[in-house]
């Protein structure tokens, strides 16, 4: 059984509250208000600027090349690729990246980049790709299940297609299914019984907090 597996079973509900959320429904089916979208979206580039840290951290964290490298491919992709997608969906709508950049943070987004990061300068590799696991790991699995499911004739409907789509990608799947196989390679190296349950508590955390930043996207909906 993978580490991702293991800690998915322990933290069964807090999983499940964050792939099933109302949000995740909402753009599969259509029916989530666009400036839902919007709101998140925003909040996600600067989450994304501070997960690039927390990459650049896993380098640092690092006890050898080959991990070094695996970091160095993983700052690249949200760099140079995510983010792109972002900057992508907002020129539709006028958003240029000047102004996602400018955006005041939400204290969700807060929160929940400073415990990711957090969690690794306190810990060691294996932390550090705990907390990062819901985050590439969830969007693997949402991204896999609403594979070309949205139905059209929703203002939101192309761009929740699109969003799916990056997700469901087999560049997407393969990124995630190598990142399982990184933390696994890690934990032969450094998992002991005696501090799973703090990584339990990791992940857990790091699930939690990304419900509540789908929830943060019904948040000022007029
Ligand atoms: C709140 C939030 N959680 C997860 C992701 C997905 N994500 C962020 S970085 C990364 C790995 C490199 O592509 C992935 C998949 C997101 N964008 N926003």
């Amino acid at each position: 059984m993978s580490v991702f597996d293991r800690l998915k079973t322990d933290c069964a509900s807090e999983w499940a509250a964050y792939v099933d959320h109302d949000f995740v429904r909402g753009m599969a089916d259509g029916s989530l208000p666009l400036d839902a979208f919007r709101t998140y979206l925003k909040q996600d580039y600067l989450f994304l600027i501070h997960f690039s840290r927390a990459y650049a951290l896993a380098i640092y964290k690092s006890q050898t090349l080959g991990d070094m490298r695996r970091g160095m491919a993983g700052l690249k992709t949200i760099l140079e690729g995510e983010m792109e997608l972002h900057v992508e969906l907002c020129a539709k709508w006028g958003i240029a990246r000047k102004e996602l950049e400018t955006v005041a943070e939400e204290s969700e987004t807060l929160a929940y980049t400073r415990f990711v990061l957090e969690s690794g300068l306190r810990g060691d590799l294996l932390d550090l790709q705990v907390a990062l696991a819901p985050c590439i790991l969830g969007y693997g699995e949402i991204g896999a299940r609403h594979r070309g499911v949205v139905p059209e004739g929703t203002d939101g409907a192309p761009a929740y297609a699109r969003w799916f789509a990056e997700y469901a990608s087999d560049d997407y799947q393969n990124a995630a299914r190598d990142f399982c196989d990184w933390m696994d390679q890690t934990a032969s190296a450094y998992l002991t019984e005696a501090r799973y349950p703090v990584l339990r508590r990791i992940f857990s955390e790091a699930s939690r907090l990304e419900a509540d930043f789908w929830q943060m996207g019904f948040k000022n909906l007029g």
